[in-house]
């Protein structure tokens, strides 16, 4: 089943568009687990475990595992949500970009490394380097367009050739000639509904747009879901990780993670109406 499939039906099954985000910091685990990468393995399986029945996928970064040597930790968690979820994607979030033979081994690195289902990229390098992932035709590449961090309004925000700002250009880019086997998703940040409101018009309904930026980052929900939203009241993966991965670090560390992810996805179908 392609990446989208996949994404469209955990949607629906799962009456849920919250994207669950797996960024183990090793000075924020549960005071009960010693900061060691087993630990990482096991602290990323008990937030999988509580929040998968309210989760249409979950988004490991790939930072908070390599920077403490875990890349086997997060092999192994991929492969524990492919076993348990298998209905869940994963969505690695490695923001990738580099020139068409290095992209090659960055898109092997997710795809068949980590057995990802899509992963993130930058679009700055352009069109050759996102080709080397076009040719996984079952995977998705979410590109970078408008991030949700107050810097990224340096560059992307900056007048394109077209005489728009540059981040409409990606996702005029992107829509148009890029997303030749309907694969490529985009990030837009929930911090900006505005800009959201305006990439969905651009891009139509069918593309997949990655939303982070509600919980810790601030972002409305409510603002969120009308501006994101498709037709059909999908379309998005709206993320959070730390509201819900650090909702407590006492005993109960899980039962708070399950009940954020449990109200968050609650607001999201709000706001959706449902
Ligand atoms: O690609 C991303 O996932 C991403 C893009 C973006 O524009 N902003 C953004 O915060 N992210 C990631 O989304 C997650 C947000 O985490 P919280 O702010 O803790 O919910 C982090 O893993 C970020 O790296």
């Amino acid at each position: 089943m392609t990446f989208i499939k996949k994404l469209e039906s955990a949607w629906q099954s799962q009456n849920s568009l919250l994207m669950v985000g797996l960024d183990p910091d090793p000075e924020r685990l549960p005071v009960s687990m010693k900061q060691n990468r087993e630990s990482t393995f096991e602290f990323c399986k008990g937030i999988v475990d509580a929040s998968a029945p309210y989760a249409c996928g979950f988004k490991p970064q790939i930072a908070y595992f390599a920077s403490q040597g875990a890349e086997e930790q997060l092999s192994q968690l991929c492969a524990y949500i492919h076993k348990t979820y298998p209905h869940l994607p994963i969505v690695l979030d490695a923001k990738r970009g580099d020139i068409g033979t290095t992209a090659e081994h960055y898109a092997r690195e997710a795809y068949e490394r980590y057995k990802a289902d899509a992963v993130t990229v930058s679009p700055y390098m352009g069109f050759d380097s996102i080709e080397p992932y076009l040719a996984w035709k079952d995977r998705g590449i979410i590109i970078l367009c408008r991030t949700s961090n107050p810097g990224g309004s340096d560059l992307q925000f900056v007048e394109s050739s077209c005489g728009e700002p540059l981040y409409l250009h990606v996702a005029s880019l992107v829509a148009e000639k890029w997303n030749t086997h309907g694969q490529c998703g985009l990030v837009v940040g929930a911090t900006f509904p505005e800009e959201l409101s305006k990439v969905r018009e651009r891009v139509g309904d069918a593309m997949p747009l990655l939303v982070p930026g509600i919980g810790a980052q601030g972002g409305d929900i409510e603002a969120t879901v009308a501006a994101g939203r498709n037709g059909a009241g999908t379309g998005m993966m709206i993320n959070s990780s730390r509201a819900i991965l650090y909702a407590s670090s006492d005993e109960n560390w899980q039962e708070e993670a399950a009940r954020v992810a449990r109200e968050t996805r609650d607001q999201i179908n709000q706001a959706r109406g449902i």
